[in-house]
């Protein structure tokens, strides 16, 4: 199932021209690389200058020095990623990325009209995706982990490298002479994500010699199994209305009750609610047997309540 960096960027097919989301780090320059030699002219580098931290001014000379050789026009944003209450430091700069490049494409349109944009996530950032998803507890959509392909504010976003080894990755770029910068945050312990690549995925391998495969397949079946709870949330809420009858809440199974609950809150711009708030509010809605029986229950910014036959939120 692992592919190599050739046959991945042979098999990719985006629409042209595209955005190559380009941090200056070893898998961007890669893939910057690759696309700018296979559709020359028809691709432009996106970099996110990310201020606050201290090497951002070398990942910019960087990325300047690589587009200068390949011919690649560079732009660039600059972007305030500092976290909000309760938002992980990647979190941040993970959101304000994509508003980034959102509106680096924007405001080019009418020189460039990208429509398509690549990241250059591989086949052991998938690993460490569903790693660190496993560690939080996450439901199926969190273990379906990355996509390859996916839309987005009416762009089209690809991860072509998905399936490569970040090993694979590094040695075709080395092989070329090229170098690039490494991120300094990268080891930084601190992090869950760099101690899953630095001590759990080296016993992994030793165990299960294929794991990058068979984690890579999981993943698969999660996203199906995901994409079927979203089709049936919005099949169940279709049918219960919108705001939801509680009668017709209560008809449903608990697996699927909590199941609509939660496309319910998505569709309302509710953060997901945690399993403790979901299993609150479904024994509350067991509860509505008693006439006169209130709800009001948290949903990280939102407020649940009952009214009259309905259920109500509130951001
Ligand atoms: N500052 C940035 N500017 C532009 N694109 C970025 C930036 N940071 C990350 N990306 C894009 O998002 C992808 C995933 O980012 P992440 O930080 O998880 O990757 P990485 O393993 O550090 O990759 P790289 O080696 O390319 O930096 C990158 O490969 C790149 O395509």
């Amino acid at each position: 199932m692992t592919q190599s960096f050739d046959a991945a960027i042979a098999a990719f097919a985006p629409r042209l021209p595209l955005g190559v989301g380009f941090s200056g780090g070893a898998d961007s320059s890669a893939l910057l690389t690759a696309c700018a030699e296979r559709w020359p002219g028809q691709v432009a580098a996106l970099h996110v200058h990310h201020g606050l931290q201290a090497a951002a001014d070398d990942f910019v000379r960087h990325c300047q020095a690589l587009c200068a050789r390949l011919s690649v026009p560079l732009l660039v944003r600059h972007v305030d990623a500092r976290p909000a209450a309760g938002q992980s430091p990647e979190d941040a700069a993970r959101q304000a990325r994509y508003g980034a490049f959102e509106a680096l494409v924007s405001a080019h349109q009418t020189q460039f009209a990208i429509k398509n944009i690549a990241l250059a996530q591989h086949a052991d950032d998938q690993v460490e995706t569903l790693l660190l998803a496993l560690s939080r507890g996450a439901g199926v959509a969190g273990l379906a982990a990355m996509p390859m392909h996916w839309q987005r504010a009416g762009l089209h976003w690809h991860r072509p490298l998905l399936r490569v080894a970040g090993r694979d990755v590094r040695q075709w770029l080395r092989a070329r002479g090229e170098h690039w910068v490494e991120d300094p945050t990268n080891q930084d312990p601190r992090y869950t994500r760099n101690r899953i690549r630095a001590q759990l995925v080296p016993a992994l391998q030793e165990v299960f010699p294929h794991f990058r495969d068979t984690l890579a397949r999981s993943a698969a079946h999660a996203a199906q199994a995901s994409e079927l709870l979203l089709e049936l949330g919005a099949a169940d809420l279709a049918a219960i209305g919108t705001p939801p009858r509680i009668d017709a809440l209560r008809a449903l199974s608990p697996a699927r009750q909590a199941n609509v609950l939660r496309h319910w809150l998505r569709t309302c711009h509710a953060t997901t609610p945690s399993a403790a708030q979901l299993a609150e509010l479904q024994s509350q809605i067991a509860a509505c047997r008693t006439r006169g029986h209130a709800i009001r229950i948290r949903v990280g910014r939102a407020w649940v309540v009952r009214e009259g036959a309905l259920l109500g939120c509130y951001n």
